[in-house]
């Protein structure tokens, strides 16, 4: 603590903040934060190898001094634009904490009794790189735009901090799934004082309405669909849940919660409505009454354009406090390829009646051509229409076989002992009742699961039998699930788009992904979907699962789509 506080008042420039700016702005010339940390460390054992403390404070000086001379010389070299550096713009902040202190969450701000319950019960007793960084800012009291990595501690670092400040807080779950696992870690760490309120059966509905007319909880976990719900309810009370007096407002994995995913969507999200309400609200009641001005933590898992950062500036939720977008982008040597995760493992196979084949595509585009490609305005336009075309087909086809044809069900028994894992997690389009594919399981002879609140312990549980935890992509953001080794995705509406792939890819360390297509629908046009899906995720090559591969009329398929991806993509 004594070391943290020792630099407080000291610049935020150079703790790599802007990052995600610096490598949009400069690519390859960017700083690379850990080489500078190593270098200064370096520098550092060699100048003073005795005094920890005099190392990290010098580091974190000289960290700075090369931080700022590495942005200018970037600038100079990129001497065509006209760019002032990202920094500028934050250069007289300070921060109380140093995101590189390998302390404990006390030393990030958190109360010692959290700090000590999670020890004690979840055995987790330092914070991760991300919740150092996440934590280090918020508690400075400044507002977060972080892009974090999934799994890496962002939805228990807000509702930590969320429960340390003085002051009330509310935190937007992207779904009931995701708030229901925060409500298990606040039960572990023993917490009260905090309402989840979601929608949910009307009993469970009524008894948290109940709680909340008693008395408004310091502390709300909730559905922004289910804040709607209560505010409308109550609308002739503005100061119902005392929204006007909140201090942080968190939004965990906001890009989805916040962006449309169809470009040509332009309606309002709810969480978008909420915000807008409650700073509406605030600014309203300000007038009457002294309140405090609302700080935001907002996390980024999937999306990697500037779009929620745009959004936070039109909606001027970053008026009253900074925001200070963090998180590096760019971990290869190109930008796209950081998306997906790395050691995940991905198969696509294609069923017909008689039998599996692995799916085949032209070589995967490497280096700058996939940027090319990806950012092909005729690309863009593809994936708008191709966007459409998937859910025109969802909203014609009713059927199970329209949606789910019976040639991927006839290859599932060859992927699942290809595949040799015990358990999977098998992704359904959104638009299926998971009953119905149960049923059909069940006659495959297989016994599945539906994901709910109860099988957060699925695949770690070595009772469980079932062979199958059966789930929509929809159900998948914030969710936790511990052992997950292998995801099968019932054909391209079960995948949906590269975000779906990137979200899946990254709910386990290392997970087998498998994607099975049936013949019969995989024109030439879904494969072209599916290269698309591939670069804009960063996927860099497939890993065949059958040993034999499928044909296609690769002449047509290079004359439909030079245009789009020019003669490179033979
Ligand atoms: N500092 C920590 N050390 C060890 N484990 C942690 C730490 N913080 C959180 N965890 C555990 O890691 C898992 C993921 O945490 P959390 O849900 O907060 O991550 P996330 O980044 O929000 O995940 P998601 O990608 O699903 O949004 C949980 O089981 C949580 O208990």
């Amino acid at each position: 603590m004594f070391l943290n506080s020792s630099i407080r008042r000291t610049s935020i420039n150079g703790l790599g903040v802007c990052s995600r700016w610096i490598h949009q702005s400069f690519q390859r010339d960017a700083v690379s934060e850990s080489n500078v940390i190593t270098s200064v460390k370096k520098q550092n054992l060699k100048r003073n190898p005795k005094s920890n403390r005099s190392i990290r404070r010098n580091r974190y000086n000289d960290l700075r001094v090369q931080v700022e001379r590495d942005v200018i010389e970037s600038l100079e070299k990129n001497k065509k634009s006209s760019l002032k550096s990202p920094h500028d713009k934050y250069n007289r902040l300070k921060i109380k904490f140093d995101p590189r202190f390998e302390g404990s969450f006390k030393d990030f701000g958190i109360s010692s009794r959290l700090d000590r319950q999670l020890h004690e019960k979840l055995d987790i007793s330092r914070p991760t790189d991300n919740q150092r960084r996440i934590l280090s800012i918020l508690c400075s009291g400044i507002s977060v735009l972080a892009v974090a990595s999934q799994r890496s501690g962002s939805s228990t670092c807000l509702l930590l901090y969320a429960l340390s400040i003085r002051g009330r807080s509310l935190l937007l779950a992207p779904t009931t799934l995701a708030l229901l696992q925060l409500q298990k870690l606040c039960h572990s760490l023993e917490v009260q004082d905090v309402a989840f309120l979601y929608r949910s059966s009307e009993e469970d509905e009524l008894n948290q309405e109940k709680q909340l007319d008693l008395k408004t909880p310091q502390v709300m976990v909730a559905t922004p669909q289910r804040m709607l719900d209560l505010i409308s309810k109550n609308n002739s009370d503005p100061l119902y849940m005392r929204l006007h007096e909140l201090k942080f407002l968190g939004v965990d994995d906001a890009d989805i919660q916040l962006l449309n995913d169809n470009k040509k969507v332009v309606h309002e999200r709810p969480a978008q409505i909420l915000i807008n309400y409650i700073m509406k609200l605030k600014e309203t009641i300000s007038s009457t009454k002294n309140i405090q001005p609302l700080q935001f933590g907002f996390i980024e898992t999937l999306d990697i354009s500037n779009k929620l950062l745009n959004m936070i500036e039109e909606n001027k939720w970053n008026v009253s406090r900074t925001l200070l977008p963090i998180g590096l982008l760019a971990k290869g040597d190109v930008l796209a390829r950081a998306r997906i995760n790395q050691s995940a493992r991905l198969s696509i196979v294609i069923g017909d009646s008689r039998k599996v084949l692995d799916f085949k595509l032209p070589p995967l585009s490497t280096g700058m051509e996939v940027l090319s490609k990806i950012r092909s305005p005729i690309g863009k336009e593809f994936d708008e229409n191709a966007k459409k075309h998937l859910t025109t087909q969802l909203q014609k086809d009713k059927t199970l076989s329209q949606l789910i044809s019976d040639e991927i069900l006839d290859a599932l028994p060859t992927v699942s002992a290809k595949l040799r894992k015990k358990k999977s997690l098998l992704i359904c389009p959104d638009s299926i009742t998971i009953r119905t594919i149960m049923e059909q399981l069940t006659k495959l002879g297989y016994s599945s699961k539906q994901l709910s609140s109860s099988t957060a312990n699925f695949f770690n549980d070595e009772n469980e039998q079932s062979q199958f935890l059966v789930s929509t992509p929809s159900q998948l953001p914030g969710l936790n699930l511990e052992g997950l080794a292998s995801v099968i995705c019932l054909g391209l509406h079960a995948l949906k788009d590269a975000k779906t792939l990137v979200l899946i890819a990254g709910k386990s360390q290392s997970p087998r992904v498998t994607l099975i297509l049936s013949k019969s629908k995989t024109t030439l046009v879904e494969r072209f979907m599916i290269e698309r899906i591939l670069l804009k995720s960063g996927v860099a090559s497939l890993t065949p699962l059958i040993g034999e591969t499928d044909n296609y009329d690769e002449k047509a398929y290079q004359v439909l789509f030079s245009d789009i991806h020019g003669e490179t993509s033979s």
